[in-house]
């Protein structure tokens, strides 16, 4: 039997599947149709993507994480799913310090001490932090780097700052919380169908400052829609409220950053040319589905969720953060 695990960060929810205890690997197409699979489910509960765990052969890491979107997309980076992977690894090899290979780069984990009972809460590295058009990549639009830029074409009230981490992000600052609907929604739909200045689609993030060190932010995901956080959306957002707004931003201290699932932290750093981010916050695991290997991509998979009560936890939790 295999196990699929049901898990989340800030409730951006994925099935999460160890191929290294699979009989016979999946290659990549297999693993996107899955991903697609478990997604578009009658059946199973709700998630935004799959989480591959896969042995690595860099000397440094413990463990490799590959990231699926609902879609089938691949994606190169995951913040949430990589605090989930992050506490798989940590259990599976009983380590607190390590390094995880990712599309890009080999990524620091930490794991902390329980924020509340039950709540398991992950350190994990973002980067590398990236502002090139062809790094996004974009296409079109008149700028070296897109840093707290108009962009008329995208809307003709709010500036812009993109960056890849290394997935790619386009990152606005709102006053008005009517703009974290449908002018997010359209312009995240617009974005990520074939269009002239992503071509390969980002996710579009909307930010309001809430205080010093305190945003929320709501993520138009490439590859799903709207989500309840996006992990390195989050850092991105994080990343460019430093930049854009110093006065409103103490780097020696934590960015709480609210989101519609929850609240993590992150700490930005920027050193010389040297950009990267630690997000902070839970990886809840809710329980697992268990399915016979051969049924995993030929088969409707059952819904057996065996809940493990963290998510009980993690909504006490939620209840106890204020904005
Ligand atoms: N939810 C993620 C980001 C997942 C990938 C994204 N949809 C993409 O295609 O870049 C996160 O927590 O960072």
């Amino acid at each position: 039997m295999s196990k699929l695990h049901y898990v989340h960060g800030s409730e951006n929810h994925f099935f999460l599947l160890d191929v290294d205890e699979l009989k016979d690997s999946l290659d990549d197409i297999q693993l996107s149709y899955l991903a697609q699979k478990l997604s578009h489910s009658d059946v199973l509960p709700y998630s935004d993507g799959l989480l591959v765990v896969d042995h690595s052969d860099h000397a440094e890491c413990i463990g490799q994480m590959k990231v699926f979107n609902s879609d089938g997309s691949v994606a190169s980076m995951c913040g949430n799913g990589l605090r989930c992977v992050g506490r798989y690894l940590a259990e599976k090899f009983n380590q607190t310090d390590f390094k995880v290979q990712t599309t890009q780069a080999d990524l620091n984990v930490h794991v902390f001490d329980d924020i509340a009972k039950g709540v398991s809460w992950i350190g994990v590295q973002i980067a590398p932090v990236k502002f090139a058009p062809a790094a996004l990549p974009y296409t079109n639009l008149d700028f070296d780097q897109i840093i707290n830029e108009e962009i008329p074409e995208f809307s003709d009230h709010l500036k812009f700052t993109s960056m890849a981490v290394p997935n790619p992000h386009l990152i606005s600052f709102v006053e008005d919380d009517n703009d974290l609907e449908e002018p997010l929604f359209n312009l995240g739909t617009y974005l990520n169908q074939p269009n002239e200045y992503y071509p390969d689609g980002v996710n579009v993030n909307f930010a309001k400052i809430l205080g010093k060190n305190k945003i929320f932010v709501r993520t138009f995901e490439r590859g799903v829609g709207f989500t309840n956080a996006c992990g390195t959306g989050m850092s991105a957002t994080s990343m460019a409220f430093a930049m854009n707004y110093p006065e409103s931003v103490d780097v020696n201290e934590p960015i709480d950053v609210f989101n519609p699932g929850g609240k993590v932290q992150t700490r930005v750093h920027i050193e010389l040319d040297n950009r990267w981010i630690q997000l902070m916050g839970n990886a809840t695991f809710v329980g697992y589905i268990e399915a016979d290997e051969v049924d995993l991509l030929s088969q409707p998979i059952q819904n057996n969720l065996v809940e493990s009560g963290e998510e009980a936890d993690y909504l006490a939790f939620i209840d106890t953060i204020k904005q």
